[in-house]
């Protein structure tokens, strides 16, 4: 007797398959089942799916199961309603989701294999002694008391160096004692802040149960992570937006760190918000174990930031979340004063203003430390000939090219195109060619050259470093400049927005935005937002110490010193800056009182990209939703081309989510249909993105 089985594996993004294959075994199989099956000509790796299979019809021959994993428990209820969660809102395939979501070797392996590498899990946990833990700030016991309580999403709204992170541990640890299954997911927004977590935890409840999950591990440790958590094994999962999607069969608590920022939000794939995610599987894993009485079996979900995200700060206003404050920080250290030096009263092509080069110079003196921030690496984002106007663009991309002067190159940041600077003017031959605008190389030269002959308390001429993408490229390198960093070795560390964020930087006492006001006028509704965000952000990186906290500052140079950006960051007020581009995106109808998505295009021409969105809008008027969505003609992207491809997009806006989510999955077969005629002859891809970040 042989039963039939649906079966989901990889397919394509928009593939148009129903959701699973069917195939047959000798016995049931319990959905979450891994396996392997023929597909084709090939052997894939597929997930027993819940539900009955699908009629495959007479004439289809339904293939057997090759394969079972048996020593793999099922993957549990809550992920596969959270993989196919992802993939209906954010229109993609299930089998796409759902195969992207497990460790990429898992594909490779059969179950011979496979039960190697389980045996190879390490052993029973080592005994650790914790280390004493810190008495709790009366704010953080107040906190820990009501998250104790707490049924919806907690926003925890926690000033920088609040000491949000120990409200973290406290929670696994409470999480932990009250539990002996229990997991937690840690999730943070960017892979160099993970070194870091993972120390702390590591320390505090010892490394054995502690697994990291990022992209930038290897395929056989990500393999190794994903089982430890896969079996229990691993009781603390700490990661980047990816691991939301790791199996956690015990998971109770999901901790989004620094939840405002941009990182969450996948982009490539299903463009899936890792938070959003969260605060949907705590939901999911709730249902399913209803429990009554059942303290510890509730999975609660803790969003922390000291800017959050719109979205949420909105949230927590409605009542959805719960908002708790910890707005002093640890040790009663101030929050640093804002200087702002209004750079129109500055001599032309001022890098760095007097004032600022004398506050750091003042600092190094007394063996503090300084961090210099500019969101654009290389040397200048542009190389211009004077005579002729010729600029370092780049051939394959509607960019320039950015001029490194490190190894002398012009380098495309969107394609890589990257060549020697030419010696004299590709155009006109002028050899008299000059970087426009500046980076953080720039600024590291700069001050290295005004801060010659300054000496540091022990005698030693000061010293400048510098971290941004390019800096930290190579293994190892990033851990090497934060050791740098806490050692005080560094006086004055000039970086990307890579630096601004989360790092425990005791003995920082200035923190200078060199140059940020493009961001006062972008057309993206989000500039204001993410400016102040990264701009609190880094103001907390000063003044952590409390004995030094006094004197810590925080400068901006800008040509606008009258912004009220700026007003908000002079008092750290947060709520007054929310509230105020609340009002702004609800008299405009912009999220979070409207929702969007965009549909992109590539195609070899601009024309190509454009047509065929506006062919495929023209075929949606009728769909269901269509009259409570709002379709804007295709525009091109803001970098129109990339590596020689033309690139378009359409936004779609709604003032419900529930149209807007009937509209797109009535419009995706159309999308798809168009795809195949006329009209998508040239398209190179498609893809839609919910919830945009980036319009
Ligand atoms: N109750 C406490 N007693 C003593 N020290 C504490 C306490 N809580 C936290 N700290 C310390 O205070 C510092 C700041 O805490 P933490 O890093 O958790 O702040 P944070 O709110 O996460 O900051 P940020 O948002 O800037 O990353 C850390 O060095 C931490 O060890
Ligand atoms: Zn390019």
């Amino acid at each position: 007797m042989s039963h039939l089985l649906p079966v989901v594996v990889a397919t394509p993004a928009y593939a148009g398959l129903g959701a699973a294959l069917t195939y047959e075994h000798p016995e049931v199989l319990a959905p979450g089942t891994l396996v392997r099956v023929p597909l084709g000509k090939r052997e894939v790796l597929g997930v027993v799916w819940d539900g009955a299979p699908l009629d495959t019809g007479a004439d289809l021959a339904t293939r057997p199961i090759t394969e079972v994993f048996t020593p793999l428990a099922p993957l549990p209820a809550s992920w596969r309603q959270l993989v196919g969660f992802a993939g209906r809102y954010y229109q993609r395939s299930l089998g796409e989701v759902a195969l992207a979501a497990l460790p990429p070797q898992l594909r490779e392996l059969n179950g011979v294999q496979l039960a190697r590498r389980l045996k190879r899990q390490p052993g029973p946990a080592t005994a650790h002694t914790p280390p004493p833990v810190p008495e709790l700030s009366p704010e953080q016991t107040e906190v820990m008391v009501r998250l104790h309580t707490a049924r919806q999403p907690v926003l925890l709204f926690g000033s920088t160096g609040s000491g949000k992170t120990e409200v973290y541990l406290r929670s696994v640890q409470r999480l932990l004692d009250a539990d002996p299954q229990a997991q937690a997911l840690i999730m943070v927004p960017e892979i160099n802040l993970t070194p870091q977590l993972e120390e702390r935890f590591g320390e505090r409840f010892g490394a054995d149960g502690v697994v990291a999950m990022h992209s930038g591990m290897t395929p056989p440790q990500r393999l190794a992570s994903w089982l430890a958590a896969h079996s229990g094994a691993a009781r603390i999962v700490l990661g980047t937006r990816m691991a939301v999607l790791a199996s956690l069969p015990h998971l109770r608590l999901i901790v989004v760190d620094e939840e405002h920022d941009p990182s969450y939000k996948s982009q490539e794939g299903a463009r899936y918000s890792a938070r959003d995610l969260a605060v949907y599987l705590a939901k999911q894993v709730n249902d399913s174990h209803p429990t009554p009485d059942g303290e510890a079996s509730h999975c609660r979900v803790l969003l922390g930031s000291a800017t959050p995200s719109l979205e949420s700060w909105h949230a927590s206003e409605t009542g959805r979340y719960l908002r708790l404050a910890m707005p002093s920080r640890i040790g009663g250290g101030s929050l640093p004063r804002l200087r702002l030096v209004d750079m129109n009263h500055q001599p032309r092509k001022t890098l760095l203003a007097q004032p600022l080069l004398d506050a750091i110079t003042e600092r190094i003196g007394r063996g503090e430390q300084s961090l210099l921030l500019l969101n654009r690496r290389g040397y200048a984002p542009v190389l211009a000939c004077h005579d002729c106007g010729w600029k370092s663009e780049c051939a394959h991309c509607s960019a320039h090219r950015v001029f490194h002067k490190i190894d002398r190159t012009l380098r495309c940041h969107h394609c890589g195109f990257t060549e020697r600077v030419p010696r004299a003017c590709p155009a006109c031959g002028n050899l008299d060619i000059a970087p426009l605008g500046r980076g953080t190389e720039q600024i590291e030269e700069h001050i290295i050259e005004r801060l010659a002959g300054v000496l540091r308390p022990d005698g030693q001429p000061a010293q400048v470093a510098r971290m941004d993408a390019d800096s930290t490229r190579l293994k190892g390198s990033l851990e090497q400049h934060l050791a740098r960093m806490h050692s005080g070795e560094v006086d004055v560390l000039v970086g990307t927005q890579m630096v601004a964020k989360g790092h425990d930087f005791r003995r920082i006492t200035l923190v200078a935005s060199v140059n940020a006001d493009a961001a006062l006028f972008a057309s993206d509704c989000r500039a204001p937002e993410r400016l102040f965000a990264l701009l609190m952000q880094a103001a907390g990186r000063a003044g952590r110490d409390a004995s030094l906290g006094t004197g810590s500052e925080m400068w901006v140079q800008t040509g606008y010193p009258q912004h009220p950006l700026f007003a908000a960051l002079r008092q750290h007020d947060y709520p007054a800056f929310a509230a105020q581009e609340l009002k702004d995106r609800e008299a405009a109808a912009m999220p979070p009182f409207a929702f969007q998505a965009l549909v992109r295009a590539e195609a070899r021409s601009q024309e190509t990209a454009q047509g065929f969105l506006n062919e495929a809008a023209a075929l949606a008027t009728e769909l269901p939703g269509a009259d409570q969505v709002t379709v804007f003609p295709a525009v091109p992207m803001t970098i129109q081309r990339v590596a020689n491809v033309e690139r378009a997009q359409m936004l779609l806006e709604s003032p419900t989510r529930v149209a807007l989510q009937r509209f797109l999955a009535a419009w995706q077969p159309v999308l798809l249909d168009t795809r195949q005629g006329p009209a998508g002859k040239g398209l190179i891809r498609w893809a839609i993105d919910v919830d945009p970040l980036n319009l």
